[in-house]
């Protein structure tokens, strides 16, 4: 029985990822992670009765730890509860189902205590890839990518050699306002923005995949993952979501993967690599399709896209100031403090009055997150 931990099980990535779970039914959970939903982490313990649960809030961790004092589960909080959560002894896979940059000790905690990862949480690559993916190399530890695009990308490399790679064409949906200018734009609330075309996720990825940022997130990812140059990775914008990305080899072979928008497909094939496992749901109907269309990416109107090419290719510190100037802004425009287009304008403000620091240490990316949120308060 293949054992592994969940670091944001209560979220979209975390509750998929337990359906899965039953699904199969010979995985063991050993420990499992969340911020605040303390109703349905006890209900997920109950459930699947892991060693350890952890909760981000330490008052919230003590109303669960009486909620569920009949079960022998630990009951843990905060970031050291979170790095415990990440080590569990006998989990062989962490899964990174948590929002952002938090997620970025607990990877690292877990690479070092030799496990591997199925990676849903694209921030701490965005921001560390430069650190993870030299440690997942000394530690001997495998990186099973979850986000979509770079799942798609994995499976089209199967038994192929990454040097022969001569572009990632990642996919886009183009997001609710794809065709729409800036003018357009401006008057956009939060519940526009909450409706993806094809997607149900949680709040902060439908936003960033609304402002194409979602993309210059996965660029960035998809550098780190395959070992390619920004430059190497182009964006083709493919409304329906139903080719997952493609790649194009040296002799100009185009590999793609094809599906139904369905995330319990990627969780499933990291969780089993390399093993292929039937996945009940509804299966792609090339009749009722008929046809598939392509787009080139608007960057005049979504600059976010452009701003991510720019901070991948600078480099340094300068990929962490662009996530973490658009997670404080997405904050902002959910709990409706700025309007949507000041996302993209925060990024570029942000990203302008940065000095860059080359090769940063976890310490140093999170002293330039810190300096993207001082810009911030000061500024808006
Ligand atoms: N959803 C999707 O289809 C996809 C998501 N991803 C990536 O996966 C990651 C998760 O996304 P998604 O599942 O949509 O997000 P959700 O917002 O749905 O879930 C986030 C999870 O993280 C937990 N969490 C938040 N803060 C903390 C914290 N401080 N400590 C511990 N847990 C915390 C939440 O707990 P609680 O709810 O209890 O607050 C929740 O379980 C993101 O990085 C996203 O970009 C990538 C591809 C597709
Ligand atoms: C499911 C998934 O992987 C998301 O990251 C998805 O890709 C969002 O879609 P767009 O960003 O292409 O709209
Ligand atoms: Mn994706």
């Amino acid at each position: 029985m293949k054992k592994i931990a969940i670091l944001g099980s209560t979220g979209s990535i975390g509750t998929q990822t337990l359906e899965v779970v039953e699904t199969q039914g010979d995985i063991v959970v050993t420990a499992l992670a969340a911020g605040s939903n303390i109703k349905l982490l006890e209900e997920q313990t109950r459930k699947f009765l892991p060693k350890l649960v952890c909760v981000w809030e330490e008052e919230k961790a003590r109303e669960l730890a009486v909620s569920i004092k009949d079960l022998p589960v630990r009951v843990v909080f905060g970031m050291e509860g979170l790095i415990e959560a990440a080590t569990e002894p006998s989990a062989e896979i962490v899964v990174t189902a948590v929002v952002g940059m938090i997620g970025i000790r607990p990877t690292i905690a877990a690479m070092e205590a030799g496990k591997d990862i199925a990676l849903a949480n694209k921030e701490t690559l965005v921001t560390a890839g430069h650190i993870i993916m030299p440690l997942a190399k000394k530690r001997g530890v495998n990186i099973f990518p979850v986000d979509s695009e770079h799942s798609a990308i994995f499976q089209c490399l199967n038994g192929e050699n990454k040097k022969t790679i001569h572009k990632v064409l990642l996919t886009a949906s183009g997001g609710p306002f794809r065709g729409k200018t800036r003018e357009e734009l401006k008057a956009v609330q939060v519940e526009d923005a909450l409706k993806h075309p094809n997607w149900s996720m949680g709040r902060k990825i439908t936003i960033d995949s609304s402002t194409m940022v979602n993309k210059g997130l996965e660029v960035m990812e998809a550098k780190w993952l395959f070992d390619v140059d920004m430059d190497q990775v182009e964006v083709v914008v493919q409304p329906k979501s139903i080719i997952h990305s493609m790649v194009e080899f040296k002799d100009g072979a185009v590999m793609a993967q094809l599906g139904t928008p369905d995330m319990k497909l990627p969780i499933q094939y990291a969780l089993y690599y390399p093993e292929r496992r039937f996945l009940p749901g509804e299966r792609l109907d090339f009749w009722s399709l008929k046809e598939i269309a392509f787009e080139k990416p608007d960057m005049v109107n979504f600059p976010g896209l452009s701003l991510a090419y720019q901070a991948g290719k600078r480099g340094g510190t300068l990929p962490t100031v662009f996530n973490a100037a658009n997670e404080r802004a997405v904050e902002k425009f959910l709990s409706r403090e700025i309007s949507y287009l000041s996302i993209t304008d925060i990024i570029e403000g942000a990203m302008s009055g940065h000095t860059v620091k080359e090769n940063p240490s976890v310490e140093e990316i999170l002293e330039a997150e810190n300096a993207a949120y001082e810009y911030i308060e000061s500024r808006w």
